[in-house]
Formats: C-alpha cells, sequence, structure tokens
C-alpha cells in the first residue's frame, strides 16, 4: 500500500475549497432546470481571437453536453472573411451591419467560414470529447433563404448574396443532438433560385451569406431552444453606445423592438436575432461578453447571470 500525505491546509485554502463547492452548489438548480434543453449559441468572429479564450469556450460547451444539455453551435467569423478579402485586395463594404457580398465575395465567405472558421471550432471542442461535427448551412437543406435587401433611413438597398433565411429543416441537427453530438454550423444558406443546367443533370442554386447572429436566432426558433447565447466583444447591449458603457442587463422584446432603430453597427442583426428569438417562443436570448473567461458557463449556471437578457414580451 501506497500512503500519501498532504500538508495540512491553512485557513485560507480551506476557505478557497468551500467558495469552489459554494460554486458547484450555486449551479445545482440551474443543472436540474436545464437538463436535456436545446441551447444555440452564436460565437461572433470578434470572440474567437483569444486562444486562452478559446480553450474555455470549448470546455464551456462539452461541460454543457456532459451537464446533460444539449448545445448547437452556430459561428460568424466576419473579421476572418474580411481578413482574407484584404490579402486578396478586395475591400469589405458594410451595410447596416451586414457584409456587401458579390460573387466574389461569397465564394471568399464559403471558402473562410466553411473551411477555415468551421473546422477550426471543431478541431478546438475536440481536444475535449470527440463531439464536435462541422456542417454548413447549405448542408442537408439546414436553411433555405432568398435575397435579402437592407433597410437604410426606409428605403430598401441590394447588398448583393445576402440572404433571408425563408426556412429551417433541422432534422439534420437533431439527429446529431440524440447521438451526444454538438453540431457546429456556419451561417450559409442555398437558396431555391439560381442557374438550373439546361440539361436537367446539375446546376447548383444560388448560395447566400447569412449574417450568423440570423442564422442562430432562425436555428433557435426551429429547435425551440431554452436559449439564445450571442457571443461578442462587448459585455452586453450598451444604453448609449459609444458614450456611455452602461449595460442593459434586462429588457423585454417591446423595449426591444422599440430601441431597435437606434442601434447601429454590427449590433442591429445581434438585437434582431434576440427579437426574432424570443417572438419565435425561444424563452430567454442573451448578449454576452466572449472575452469573459467562461462567458457561458457564468451566464447558465450562476444566479445573477451576465450580460444582457432579452426576454418575451411582460405586460
Ligand atoms: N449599443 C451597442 N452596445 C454594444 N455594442 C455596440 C452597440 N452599438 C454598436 N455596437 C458595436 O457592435 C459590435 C459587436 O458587433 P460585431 O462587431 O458584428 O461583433 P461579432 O463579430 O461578435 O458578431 C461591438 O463591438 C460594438 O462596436
Ligand atoms: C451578411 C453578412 O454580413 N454575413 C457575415 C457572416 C459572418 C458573420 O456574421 O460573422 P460575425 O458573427 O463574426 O460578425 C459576414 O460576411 O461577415
Amino acid at each position: 500500500m501506497t500512503i500519501v500525505i498532504q500538508e495540512r491546509k491553512d485557513a485560507a485554502r480551506r476557505a478557497a475549497a468551500t467558495a469552489k463547492a459554494g460554486t458547484l452548489i450555486e449551479a445545482l438548480p440551474w443543472l436540474d432546470r436545464f437538463h436535456g434543453e436545446t441551447v444555440v449559441i452564436k460565437y461572433g468572429g470578434h470572440a474567437m481571437t483569444a486562444e486562452e479564450l478559446r480553450a474555455g469556450f470549448a470546455q464551456d460547451l462539452v461541460f454543457l453536453k456532459h451537464a446533460g444539455l444539449r448545445p448547437v453551435v452556430v459561428h460568424g467569423g466576419g473579421p476572418q472573411v474580411t481578413g482574407h478579402l484584404d490579402r486578396l485586395g478586395i475591400e469589405s463594404e458594410f451595410t447596416a451591419g451586414l457584409r456587401v457580398t458579390t460573387e466574389e465575395t461569397i465564394d471568399v465567405v464559403r471558402m473562410v467560414l466553411n473551411g477555415k472558421v468551421n473546422k477550426d471550432i471543431v478541431g478546438l471542442i475536440n481536444r475535449y470529447g470527440p463531439y464536435a461535427v462541422g456542417l454548413s448551412g447549405e448542408d442537408a437543406n439546414l436553411f433555405t433563404a432568398e435575397r435579402k435587401l437592407a433597410s437604410v433611413d426606409g428605403q430598401f438597398v441590394d447588398i448583393g448574396l445576402v440572404g433571408e433565411i425563408t426556412s429551417v429543416d433541422a432534422s439534420m441537427i437533431k439527429a446529431l443532438l440524440d447521438d451526444g453530438r454538438i453540431p457546429v454550423v456556419s451561417s450559409l444558406a442555398r437558396g431555391t433560385d439560381g442557374p438550373v443546367s439546361t440539361d436537367g443533370t446539375g446546376g447548383a442554386n444560388t448560395v447566400y451569406n447569412v449574417n450568423a447572429d440570423t442564422a442562430a436566432a432562425a436555428l433557435a426558433v426551429a429547435l425551440k431552444a431554452h436559449k439564445l447565447v450571442v457571443l461578442t466583444d462587448v459585455e452586453g447591449l450598451y444604453r448609449d453606445w459609444p458614450n456611455s458603457d452602461e449595460v442593459i442587463s434586462q429588457l423585454d422584446s417591446g423595449d426591444l423592438a422599440k430601441l431597435l432603430p437606434s442601434l447601429s453597427a454590427g449590433m442591429i442583426p445581434k438585437m434582431e436575432a434576440c427579437l426574432t428569438a424570443v417572438t419565435g417562443g425561444v424563452p430567454q436570448a442573451h448578449v454576452l461578453d466572449g472575452r469573459l473567461s467562461h462567458a457561458i458557463l457564468l451566464e447558465i449556471f450562476t444566479d445573477s447571470g451576465i450580460g444582457t437578457m432579452v426576454i418575451g414580451d411582460t405586460p
């Protein structure tokens, strides 16, 4: 037999150990509450930068899976697409927070999101267990879209191959979840329009670039998820951005609908996504700071939560 001897713990170390147990106990009602529930997590390009945070994100997802939740990732990668376009000497242009997408741009968007960002996230999660399966929103007709026009000062503006999701076939995602996998989905969609070859043997439909916040909301509604969690690079929705850093911690869909016209840039699709989710039956939508280590666990398993939470209309 081997006898293992440990030094006697001092009071501070005993207190730290008790605090750790306290954190686990605080999670207990939430573990019970969310067991079996689907959570759709939007992982934004700006939240993907620091390696340590990326590892924390992957650990959080595997933790959720082991805790009995059904996590699904929908990822962006806008900054990564912009970086690649820059290297190719192609300028990026955004209208109302959406990338103006030409025939040339869509190829780069597909290459970067499906080929690089998706596989990087899959690899990251699978360091902690063989769970992540990467998909394009084009696969198995997950997202079908039509051309979206951007609204600028009450006018509709053509922004190219940007898609508005018209239907979601989530059967493959459900099958993967039932099999204990973590689906990782890019925000591309197949159109029902586009060229079909004259001999009837082939021809692909148009592929659309969909904002990843929008795609995540559509999937959360289709899966009847319990939560949509949007990870980004700010603490939440600032009341008076960029003049103040006062974060709105909770608002209902009515308040949000009134606020939407005053929002700018990247926050527009994010808050529209939260509104789509809660009006579509998802009980809670959150915008969280992906720069905060283990932000997902802190939101789901602690009493106070973090970031901005949007709920359905309150009387
Ligand atoms: N009211 C607001 N509150 C917080 N951020 C805002 C607000 N309005 C605009 N923003 C901007 O939106 C950005 C987040 O959107 P985006 O850059 O598209 O992020 P992501 O890549 O995570 O999708 C923030 O970094 C901030 O610059
Ligand atoms: C139409 C549109 O704007 N599509 C986005 C898709 C990626 C995305 O949404 O990435 P983030 O979540 O990191 O911003 C784009 O091309 O940048």
